[in-house]
């Protein structure tokens, strides 16, 4: 079993607004970190674009702090760092389970959202002071959604498998996160970006990449070493650095 990974600092709430306000409140007040903050219960969760991200409970709502040393094009790598790990939280707890990784960070169980990654930081210049990653598990319960949606969210219980404790799967993401991180900073992006096309859904295969002012459809042929999504369209290769994707 997993085991806390060494050097990270942990604090575990049984309530809290956001666990994303949480870590930017200690990053403020000079927290070195890393550390990571869960709450077993968030009533302001936040998501992507403004998104609120609602927890029915039991499921897993945690941000790392951490301050990388990093410039801000290599800390934004840390969403694959994030949907690694969470993947193989998803792997651990339902092995059975389809897992498949939609770039840039979802991760899918039986082609639904298990899971939410959000990246801040903040900072001056070429390095941001401090980055928080959070990340949000549909252990128990999943947050109501459309059940027309391209990618509805799922949790491990829909899955079909006990659902872990969120101390039990906080400490499974954990030592993850950990591993694919000292990854990265060892061997830069190249090991996380052949795990991720390794279990990346619909390589090879046609996506839908929905930009703020176009559409582009194309053959979902690579990353790049900077994680771009590479897609082979009739008028040649696109590079595309933010998306959302769409399977047609
Ligand atoms: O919109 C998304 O997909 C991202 C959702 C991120 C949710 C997590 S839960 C832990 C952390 N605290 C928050 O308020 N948000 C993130």
């Amino acid at each position: 079993m997993d085991v806390w990974p060494e050097g990270y600092g942990r604090e575990i709430h049984e309530q809290t607004g956001s666990t994303m306000d949480d870590a930017r409140a200690k990053a403020r007040a000079g927290e070195p970190g890393p550390v990571w903050i869960m709450a077993k219960l968030q009533t302001g969760g936040r998501g992507r674009r403004g998104n609120a991200w609602k927890d029915p409970g039991g499921n897993l709502a945690a941000t790392l702090m951490l301050r990388p040393q990093m410039s801000a094009k290599e800390a934004a790598l840390l969403s694959f760092v994030s949907a690694l790990a969470v993947a193989d939280l998803a792997g651990r707890f339902a092995p059975a389970a389809e897992i498949a990784l939609k770039w840039p960070n979802d991760v899918l169980v039986n082609g639904g959202k298990i899971a939410g990654i959000l990246l801040e930081s903040e900072g001056q210049g070429a390095r941001p002071d401090w980055i928080s990653v959070g990340i949000g598990v549909n252990l128990a319960s999943r947050p109501p959604g459309d059940p027309a949606a391209a990618f509805p969210p799922i949790s491990l219980a829909d899955a079909g498998v006990p659902a872990p404790s969120a101390e039990a799967a906080f400490t499974v993401l954990a030592a993850a996160f950990a591993r694919w991180f000292d990854r990265y900073r060892d061997e830069g992006f190249a090991p996380l970006r052949d795990a991720f096309l390794a279990r990346a859904a619909r390589l090879g295969e046609p996506v839908v990449a929905r930009l703020p002012r176009e559409t582009v459809t194309g053959i979902f042929a690579d990353l790049d070493p900077d994680g771009r999504l590479v897609l082979d369209t009739p008028q040649g290769a696109r590079r595309i650095a933010a998306a959302d994707v769409f399977f047609p």
